[in-house]
């Protein structure tokens, strides 16, 4: 503050600087509240002498000073000179010390009783806007006619206006919550419109009014007949999570692009209003306190969606196209020894790969998601906590082939087995000596297989030499079950058939980080392919893996819980163990089915 400054002039070390600009703060706050400043620089002044600052000590005993306090206690008005001239005289009692007479020469000294003066006389001046007189010719009948005027202040109204289609009259359409009309109290959507700012509106078109509005500084006065039967509010608040991007600003359909919320897939929003079947209003969970701003309702993006879907040629649905799947457990059965579980995977993603190159995708249970997602373009959503006594979330790594999601699940694990495991993986291969069933695999024949296929009991499953591999929803329970975290790793088309009530999954997912970080870091990385067991990274493998990620956040964003960028392999491992403790120990957004309901997916 410009006394602060002031102060700096007079003292010379930056520790008595300090503490007397602690006692400035005190006295530029004196207006209101003066009691609860003193408590917290009380509190600040003891925490600074616990730490043995030069003349701290000495400010901390003026102000507990009983005189002080008592004076503070009954002083309540915004008068900073007059009363630290009180303080002035008052500091005569206190203990003359060095400090205590530079404090009282300070305050007597003729720039600051200039500067605190000013400060009273502009503390003390009204502000308020002064509003034009109200005009002469007002009908008797007030409740038929209202005057409104309302200050700008250079934020827009928050309310928007439409022609009546029947009636032709200028109407507000909307008032936007929080925004200045909504705080105002006094517009409401319905109202018909007269005038505004003297302007009589009949025979004008909306634009014309959103003109004058537009061009009209400060104070702003509609003449307006109120809406005789204004809707009452009944509404809950809505939280749902985005399953799309929004950018209203490209969206000709929005009545008011500047009221337009724009949010992108994966954003919660918080939805005040639902009157508008088309347009609904809405704020982030992320920035609660701005005004609400407009997005497409759900019907209104169903119908866009649907419109797009039938203006698309037609293609094949990736999720129903079928898939080879190699496996590099038949072809280098020496890996087995290092890790069972990761070993499955690499094959998994293996598969994925080659099936990739392929331009195809492997099979999962998928109930059409691509389809629901488009059904459904918000999903409802509540906070969730995890009851200790209630099972752990399954943990789900999603991520592009050869980030690290077998390297991150591999760590995790081996830092607590007891509390972390993966899912032992179903084969219709047979078994091989060293095997044991239930270890490596869950070994059952192609009939079982396909059984737990049609009743829907596979996360993810896939073919090679005529065998086929899976994830089971089983396998996953088991894990759960004993009480432990599962952790596994899916292709993101998978996500869908994942997200059930029961298994209420955490999704990470693992990015690389930019190619140029990926060249130092994946040095001496090596990634493994159909072919080779300890492949150096090549460019191309570090493009492919960029342009992968990228695929995957522009399609499933929407269901990543987390995201973790796997630069620092170190840092990459302990930010997935504190994202897995949250998952299970703190609240999270969840879609609202998982809670309210049993049965439901
Ligand atoms: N942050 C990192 N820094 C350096 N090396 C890493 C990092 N993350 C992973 N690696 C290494 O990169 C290689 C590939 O990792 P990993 O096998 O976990 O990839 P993946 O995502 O599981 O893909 P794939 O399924 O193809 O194996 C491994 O050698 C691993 O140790």
């Amino acid at each position: 503050s410009p006394v602060t400054l002031v102060l700096y002039d007079y003292f010379g070390t930056k520790k008595q600087r300090d503490s007397l600009c602690l006692c400035l703060a005190l006295f530029c706050f004196l207006g209101s509240g003066v009691s609860h400043v003193l408590t917290l620089v009380l509190q600040e002044l003891s925490l600074l002498c616990k730490r043995d600052v030069n003349g701290v000590g000495m400010l901390y005993d003026l102000l507990r000073s009983r005189w002080l306090q008592a004076l503070l206690k009954v002083k309540t008005s915004l008068c900073v000179f007059s009363y630290i001239y009180q303080v002035v005289e008052l500091l005569r009692e206190a203990p003359q010390s060095a400090e205590i007479k530079e404090l009282r020469r300070l305050l007597r000294a003729p720039h600051l009783k200039a500067l605190l003066s000013a400060h009273d006389t502009v503390a003390q001046k009204d502000f308020e806007p002064t509003l034009p007189p109200l005009p002469d010719n007002i009908p008797d009948n007030e409740e038929a006619m209202r005057i409104v005027c309302l200050v700008k202040n250079n934020q827009p109204l928050g309310a928007t206006i439409k022609r009546h289609e029947i009636t032709g009259d200028i109407t507000v359409a909307r008032v936007i919550h929080g925004g200045l009309a909504d705080r105002s109290g006094l517009l409401y959507a319905g109202d018909k419109l007269v005038e505004v700012n003297g302007v009589p509106v009949e025979g004008l078109e909306p634009e014309q009014v959103i003109n004058i509005l537009a061009l009209s500084q400060g104070t702003i006065m509609f003449k307006l007949i109120p809406v005789s039967d204004r809707p009452v509010s009944n509404q809950t608040t809505l939280y749902v999570r985005a399953m799309a991007d929004y950018w209203p600003l490209q969206d000709p359909a929005i009545p008011c692009a500047d009221a337009g919320l724009p949010f992108k897939k994966g954003e919660i929003l918080q939805i005040v209003d639902q009157n508008d079947v088309f347009w609904w209003q809405a704020r982030k969970v992320s920035d609660l306190s701005a005004c609400a701003g407009l997005i497409p309702s759900n019907h209104l993006l169903k119908r866009k969606q649907r419109e797009f879907w039938w203006s698309q040629p037609f293609q094949p649905h990736l999720c129903l196209k079928s898939s080879m799947f190699a496996c590099i457990l038949d072809v280098f059965p020496g890996l087995m020894s290092l890790s069972i579980t990761a070993g499955f995977r690499r094959s998994m993603r293996l598969c994925r790969r080659k099936s990739r190159t392929n331009q195809q995708s492997c099979y999962t249970r998928c109930p059409s998601s691509c389809y629901s997602a488009l059904a459904a373009p918000y999903e409802e959503v509540v906070r969730y906590q995890r009851h200790p006594a209630d099972r752990n979330r399954l943990i789900i790594l999603v991520g592009p082939a050869g980030v690290g999601v077998n390297e991150l699940r591999r760590r995790l694990i081996a830092s607590n087995p007891r509390e972390f495991s993966s899912a032992i993986p179903h084969t219709t291969r047979v078994q091989k000596s060293y095997e044991m069933n239930g270890r490596e695999y869950h070994y059952v024949s192609k009939e079982t297989f396909e059984n737990m296929v049609y009743s829907h009991r596979m996360l993810e499953y896939g073919e090679y030499k005529g065998y086929l591999y899976g994830t089971s929803i089983d396998a996953v329970r088991t894990v759960l079950d004993e009480g432990k975290i599962c952790v596994i790793d899916l292709e993101p088309q998978g996500i869908q058939v994942a997200r059930t009530h029961e298994l209420k999954p955490y999704i990470i997912f693992i990015k690389p980080s930019s190619i140029s970080c990926m060249r130092q870091t994946r040095k001496n990385a090596r990634i493994i392919t159909d072919y080779y067991v300890n492949m150096k990274f090549k460019e191309e493998d570090l493009q492919e893996m960029e342009d992968s990620a990228k695929k995957m956040e522009a399609q499933f964003g929407q269901f990543f819980d987390q995201v973790i960028v796997n630069d620092n392999l170190q840092e990459a491992s302990e930010q997935l163990l504190s994202a897995v403790h949250r998952a299970q120990d703190e609240p999270q957004w969840v879609p609202a089915i998982w809670i309210c309901s049993n049965t439901q997916p």
